[in-house]
């Protein structure tokens, strides 16, 4: 369960008191997510999601993220739209962090996508990219490739009590990409971490997507890459070729890749599988004393690196052409 800091009742009611969202009924901690402590509201007007950010956000990034959300909602795009305070602010401070209240989505996310879901996504996903082309804000990817070696630097010889020579394997694959990660491919908004977990349905339709907090300036086929290693996957690590298919279509239905997206799609899935791979592990690593979260597992991105490993073209992931 993602609660990292625990609010008092009082520091609650009176931050609550400055959005004028009604009287407080009920709150809860809720038990998904793991990078910010996350708490449903209820009063007496509606659900609201209550966020903390915790320590992986950047404050100075909230701006970045709130307008993002204000943009994408004027677009037409369904997300959290985030509510303001009496003095038109949308981020407070609640028990020492900055804290914000954002509208309740309804629907359900999904564990086990099927192919309709992916194809859903995929055109979700292309849908965000030109909902964002004319956001003014810039925010640079602090998790792209020069953000890797100093997150395995800090895992360091503990990665192989992870696995027996994972340290070795992620340095190699970081040093592989710092030499060749493809530039100059079209890029804008991406969400960055657009898995499963924030992308909700209603009867198999996407009916929102949720948490924005890795949302950068970026390559659209990075954010692409990371929806096929996060939903064409199956549990035994082996990539379903018919989902990729869909989530590739779905995405070329609303906006359609160029050559050279096409060309660096193996190396943009592989390097973000890394990306993953090397997040959990810090994660895995530290998980801090005493806060309700269970760390996601690295391994399971170190077995979907390995199948990207062999991949050479994007007819491996299911496109058409
Ligand atoms: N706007 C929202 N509407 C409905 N549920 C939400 C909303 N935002 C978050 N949630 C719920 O909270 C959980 C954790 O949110 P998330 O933003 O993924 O947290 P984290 O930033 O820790 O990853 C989600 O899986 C979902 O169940
Ligand atoms: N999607 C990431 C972890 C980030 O979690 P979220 O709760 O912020 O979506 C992963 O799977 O490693």
């Amino acid at each position: 369960m993602a609660v990292y800091t625990e609010v008092p009742d009082d520091e609650l009611a009176a931050f609550v008191a400055r959005y004028g969202i009604g009287d407080l009924l009920a709150v809860k901690g809720i038990a998904e997510g793991v990078s910010n402590s996350n708490f449903l509201l209820h009063t007496t007007q509606a659900f609201f999601i209550l966020t903390l950010y915790e320590e992986r956000v950047d404050a100075g990034d909230l701006p970045f993220f709130i307008g993002l959300m204000e943009h994408l909602a004027r677009r037409g795009l369904i997300c959290p739209l985030p509510v303001k305070d009496r003095d038109g602010q949308a981020v407070g401070q609640l028990a020492g962090r900055p804290a914000a209240i954002v509208t309740f989505l309804d629907g359900i996310s999904v564990r086990r996508p099927n192919v309709t879901h992916c194809a859903e996504v995929g055109r979700g996903l292309a849908l965000l990219h030109q909902a964002g082309a004319d956001f003014g804000m810039e925010r640079v990817n602090s998790l792209a490739v020069p953000g890797w070696r100093p997150l395995a630097e800090q895992a360091g010889a503990a990665a192989d009590t992870v696995s027996p020579g994972l340290g070795r394997r992620v340095m190699a694959e970081i040093e592989a990409h710092e030499r060749s990660w493809p530039q100059d491919l079209p890029r804008g908004v991406i969400h960055a971490d657009l898995f499963p977990n924030n992308v909700f349905f209603i009867k198999d339709r996407l009916s929102g997507l949720i948490d924005f907090y890795f949302a950068c300036t970026d390559a659209f086929a990075y954010d692409l890459a990371i929806c096929l290693n996060s939903w064409c996957f199956e549990a035994d690590a082996s990539f379903n070729l018919t989902k990729g298919q869909a989530l590739l279509a779905g995405y070329e239905s609303v906006r359609t890749l160029t050559p050279a997206e096409v060309g660096a799609l193996p190396q943009l899935c592989r390097g973000s599988a890394l990306r993953f791979l090397v997040t959990r592990l810090v994660d895995w690593l530290n998980v801090p004393p005493g806060a309700l979260v269970k760390p996601l597992d690295p391994l399971e991105y170190d077995r979907k690196l390995a199948f990207h490993q062999r991949v050479t073209d994007a007819r491996d992931y299911g496109l058409k052409r």
